[in-house]
This record gives C-alpha cells, sequence and structure tokens, in this order.
C-alpha cells in the first residue's frame, strides 16, 4: 500500500512538473512572438514615418532609346540621379573591385551635388572610385572653363577620393597631344583591367559615363555634323574648332562612349527640349546624325535623366511604363 502510494505521489510530481515546464515553454514561446511582432511593428512605423515616396514625374522604357526617368523638379532629379550612381557604383565594385567612372562638365556637376551628402558621403566605397572625364577644355586646371575644376570644386574636394585615382589630363601641352596622352593613359588602366575592356572589340568598357548635353546636341564634346563623329580608331580625340567656348577640347569617341556598360545623359531645361526630342523621339531623318543620337551602347545599358521642362517635346506614345 505504502508503496502504491508513493508511485502515485512520484506520477503526479512528474505530471505536474512536465506541465509547469510545458506552461512555461508555452508562454516564454508567445512572449517571443509577441517581442518580434513589436519589433516588426516599431520597424514599420519608423520606414512609414521616414520613408518619403520617390516622385517621379515619369518614368519607363523605350522602344529603342534606353530608359527615360523624367522628375518633377531638379531637387528630385537629383535625389534620384545620386541613387542610381550610388547603386551602380556598389554593384560594381562587388564585381570588380573597383568604379571606373567617367564623367562631363557643365550642369551635370552640380546635379551631381547629392553625392556629397548624407548618407552616400559615407554609404559610397569612395577609395574605389577611379574618376575619368569624358571630354575636357585644353585650358589650365585652375582656370574657370576646366571641367577638372569644376568637378573638383563641386564635388571631389567633398569626398573621401583617393587623389591618385582621379585621372585628368595634361594641361601643360597641345590639344593633340592631351588626347594622345589621356588616351594612352586610358590604354594602361585597360591593360590592368581598373577599365574593364568591352567582350566585342578592344575599347575600353567604362562602369559608368555620364554624360550631359547641349541645346544643339552635343555630348561630350563631340558637335553637330563635325568630323569627329565619324572617328572609328582613336578612344580620345581633339578639336581645336569648337562651336562653344573654349575651342580646344579633347573628348572620347562614341565607339568608347557606345562600350561602357552604363551610359547615363542628364538633360534638364526647356531650351534642350527641342534636342530631348530629336534625341529621343522617331524625328524623321534630320535627327539621326545628332550627337546625343549617336549615344547608342552596343551591350551596355541607357538611362536618360530629365526634368519635366527637358521632356516637354516628348512623344509619350513612343515609351512605355
Ligand atoms: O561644353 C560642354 O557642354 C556640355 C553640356 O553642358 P551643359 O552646361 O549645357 O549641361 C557638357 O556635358 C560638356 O562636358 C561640356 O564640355
Amino acid at each position: 500500500m505504502c508503496n502504491g502510494n508513493r508511485g502515485e505521489d512520484l506520477a503526479f510530481e512528474r505530471f505536474s512538473l512536465l506541465f509547469i515546464y510545458k506552461r512555461d515553454r508555452i508562454s516564454s514561446v508567445s512572449l517571443s512572438i509577441f517581442i518580434r511582432l513589436l519589433l516588426c511593428l516599431c520597424f514599420v512605423t519608423i520606414i512609414g514615418c521616414t520613408w518619403k515616396p520617390r516622385r517621379m514625374a515619369h518614368s519607363g522604357v523605350h522602344k529603342d532609346r534606353g530608359e527615360l526617368r523624367i522628375h518633377e523638379n531638379l531637387d528630385e532629379l537629383g535625389t534620384d540621379l545620386a541613387e542610381y550612381i550610388a547603386e551602380l557604383s556598389e554593384a560594381s565594385v562587388k564585381e570588380r573591385g573597383v568604379f571606373a567612372i567617367a564623367i562631363s562638365g557643365g550642369s551635370l556637376i552640380g546635379l551631381m551635388g547629392k553625392l556629397c551628402e548624407a548618407p552616400y558621403n559615407k554609404t559610397v566605397d569612395w577609395a574605389k572610385w577611379y574618376i575619368f572625364w569624358a571630354d575636357e577644355r585644353v585650358v589650365a586646371k585652375t582656370h574657370a572653363d576646366s571641367n577638372y575644376k569644376l568637378a573638383k570644386d563641386g564635388l571631389l574636394s567633398k569626398v573621401p577620393v583617393v587623389p591618385s585615382h582621379v585621372n585628368s589630363i595634361n594641361d601643360s601641352v597641345s590639344a593633340e597631344e592631351a588626347a594622345d596622352d589621356y588616351e594612352f593613359h586610358v590604354r594602361q588602366l585597360v591593360k590592368t583591367r581598373t577599365i574593364n575592356v568591352s567582350d566585342i572589340s578592344d575599347c575600353p568598357k567604362f562602369d559608368l559615363i555620364l554624360l550631359g548635353m547641349g541645346s544643339d546636341g552635343h555630348v561630350a564634346s563631340l558637335f553637330p555634323n563635325h568630323p569627329v563623329l565619324d572617328e572609328k580608331d582613336e578612344w580620345v580625340t581633339f578639336i581645336t574648332d569648337s562651336p562653344k567656348s573654349p575651342p580646344e577640347r579633347i573628348t572620347f569617341t562614341l565607339p568608347v562612349i557606345n562600350s561602357a556598360s552604363n551610359v547615363v545623359v542628364v538633360v534638364t531645361g526647356e531650351s534642350k527640349a527641342e534636342a530631348v526630342h530629336l534625341a529621343i523621339d522617331d524625328a524623321g531623318a534630320d535627327c539621326l546624325s545628332l550627337p546625343a543620337r549617336l549615344v547608342q551602347p552596343t551591350k551596355g545599358k541607357l538611362a536618360w535623366f530629365l526634368d519635366k521642362l527637358a521632356a516637354s517635346k516628348l512623344d509619350g506614345s513612343q515609351f512605355s511604363e
């Protein structure tokens, strides 16, 4: 009898312990679920409060002229452009360990200004950037017309790029020599694959070439009806008769521009709306030789960053959302 009671007591004790264990386990599981739900809620609330929708007036893909990103105003264009460049930089650094970017002069530099601000000034891997110029005016680097000076004052001096990665032209020689010298320099960096090489020619394949466009449709220093538009062999050429001052310039040629992995053309303002229309829409035979229209990356991606004014003469029917 005595043993029977002891056995029942033990069984009851075990059952109670099991019950307490299960109850505690169930309550710790529900506590952890509750905490997770609470954290999710906090996260969603924080994101909800800080996220500002990127306002693009219109965005879509043109049937054969690349991606169109049309913005309400310059501020929104600048925000989108900074994010776009930062994403390309990250992808390129991940894939190749470096980011070889060629920039232009003019209004483009001001529109890249948000790259010097948070978060990009901290999050972009600036040490991996190798900077080149798609075109340069052959003037001293201290001259107000210098594309290098423009970029240095407006961008490069504000972010931690490595000075030896800034590949500017030799400004103490003639335009012809400066072009030869720059091409030689680019060739050395293609050999070491700091600049990638095209899969279908021996051309350099820049990770990104950023272009502006003049109201005459010029890009880099490739002006309408100029013989350098036909240059097929040189990577970098020169002109001494630029219709826009200063007359002496060096410029990447079309084969180099069209070999890039990414080409971005940034155009703003009503005065350029007609040239944008000719560069993008099917606007007859006249537009076919416009320099901006000759920008057609063979394998790379082309994107247009426009404000509403520059896009105001576009034929909307030619691109899809
Ligand atoms: O002369 C030049 O002009 C174009 C366009 O300049 P913008 O001020 O009208 O945007 C520029 O992209 C190029 O680099 C520059 O040399």
